[in-house]
């Protein structure tokens, strides 16, 4: 059961804001919407929500069609980016508002409301600012408030639009970890909204990655970093060498070396792009008994527990990698030196397009490396 989200379209005037979009989301699960701006994120969310309408689809939450449903009547929880706290209302009051706006018949009792705010301040653990206003707290706890208000009502979802996303660096990355601990305890199917890949595979069980108001890929976050569908969904997951080869043999081959080949299938000498992201290189002074590359380091940086390499392969772009200080100390690098390198992990695209290129010198050879 869970969420799921069919065949949604909406536009704004002319502007196709969401197309054709259809979600299942598992009950109980912890699903990041992650995409670049503009790309429909928020949209959803507020669809799901009941927000905004679409122009066409349907929302269901625990198997319930909730599409003619009011957000109010929903079972939804919600979290901005900009704390919505009450500010003339102690905390106290803030948590307990969705409770005392309650129908009657639904409204729980003053000693209920009482002990469920209390417990909902002890599970954000900040049952000592009960009295306080939101402007005496700081912008990570009064976000901590923020979800314990949505919480109060025993909402079937939880929906978080860049909880985050107006915090520093520190209380984010702190928050993240409270989020993830938070949830494993409460088990509410929760969406939250994010532009940062890095916050989305810290936090989700499940990445729901959108560009252009389309869902590019759905899966495990592990599974979308690991085995990313798409090119444009590799290179939002993070940082990574692209490297130009050709289809051998059912192999990518990028100059001399032989590599994994694309998910999809294509003929030999279709054009491929391959990506491999800083951390997946194996270097080495001598060279290996593999198929590897020649390079020469251009330069070296430590960045706090790492060092950031870059190295020219001919013909190729120049190749990023991180390495740990004390690799760098074992191959004893100081920069200008002649390395071997090939990666021990790496993705490949058919260039679309290019599936019919055969091996007679495509572009690709003319660039391979050495
Ligand atoms: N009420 C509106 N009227 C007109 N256009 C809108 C409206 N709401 C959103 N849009 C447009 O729809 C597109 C998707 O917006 P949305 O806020 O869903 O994107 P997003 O992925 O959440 O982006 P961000 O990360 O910047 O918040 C944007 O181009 C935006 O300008």
């Amino acid at each position: 059961m869970g969420i799921q989200v069919e065949r949604i379209q909406k536009h704004f005037g002319r502007f196709h804001a969401l197309d054709d979009i259809s979600l299942d989301l598992p009950t109980g699960q912890l699903s990041a919407l992650l995409g670049p701006s503009g790309s429909g994120k928020t949209t959803l969310l507020r669809i799901i929500a009941g927000l905004e309408h679409p122009d066409s689809g349907q929302v269901r939450l625990d198997g319930e069609d909730v599409s003619l449903r009011h957000a109010s009547q929903r079972g939804v929880g919600f979290v901005f980016q900009q704390y919505a706290l009450f500010r003339h209302m102690t905390v106290f009051e803030n948590v307990a508002f969705g409770l005392k706006v309650l129908p009657r018949r639904q409204r729980p009792r003053r000693a209920a409301v009482r002990q469920r705010v209390m417990s909902l301040l002890e599970l954000v653990q900040l049952e000592w600012t009960a009295d306080r206003y939101p402007s005496q707290l700081s912008g990570g706890q009064r976000q901590r408030i923020a979800l314990a208000r949505a919480l109060a009502t025993h909402p079937r979802v939880l929906l978080l639009d860049e909880p985050f996303g107006a915090l520093d660096a520190r209380v984010r990355a702190e928050l993240r970890q409270w989020l993830r601990r938070l949830h494993e305890e409460i088990h509410v199917s929760t969406v939250f909204v994010t532009h940062d890949q890095e916050e989305a595979l810290e936090v989700a069980d499940r990445l729901v990655v959108m560009n252009h108001g389309r869902i590019e890929q759905v899966g495990h976050a592990d599974r979308v970093y690991q085995h990313p569908a798409t090119p444009f969904v590799c290179e939002f997951m993070g940082e990574a060498t692209q490297l130009a080869g050709h289809l051998e043999g059912g192999r990518s081959r990028v100059g001399s070396v032989s590599l994994p080949p694309p998910a999809r299938a294509a003929p030999d000498g279709a054009q491929v792009r391959v990506y491999v992201r800083p951390h997946e290189w194996k270097i080495s002074r001598a060279r290996p008994a593999d198929d590897a590359w020649q390079g020469h380091l251009q330069s070296l940086d430590f960045v706090g527990p790492d060092a950031r390499l870059t190295i020219a392969l001919p013909g190729q772009p120049e190749v990023e990698v991180v390495l740990d200080r004390q690799q760098v100390a074992a191959l004893g690098l100081e920069g200008g030196e002649t390395l071997w390198l090939r990666p021990h992990a790496s993705r490949a695209f058919v260039i679309p397009g290019a599936e019919d290129v055969q091996t007679t010198a495509p572009e690709s050879r003319a660039r391979v490396a050495a």
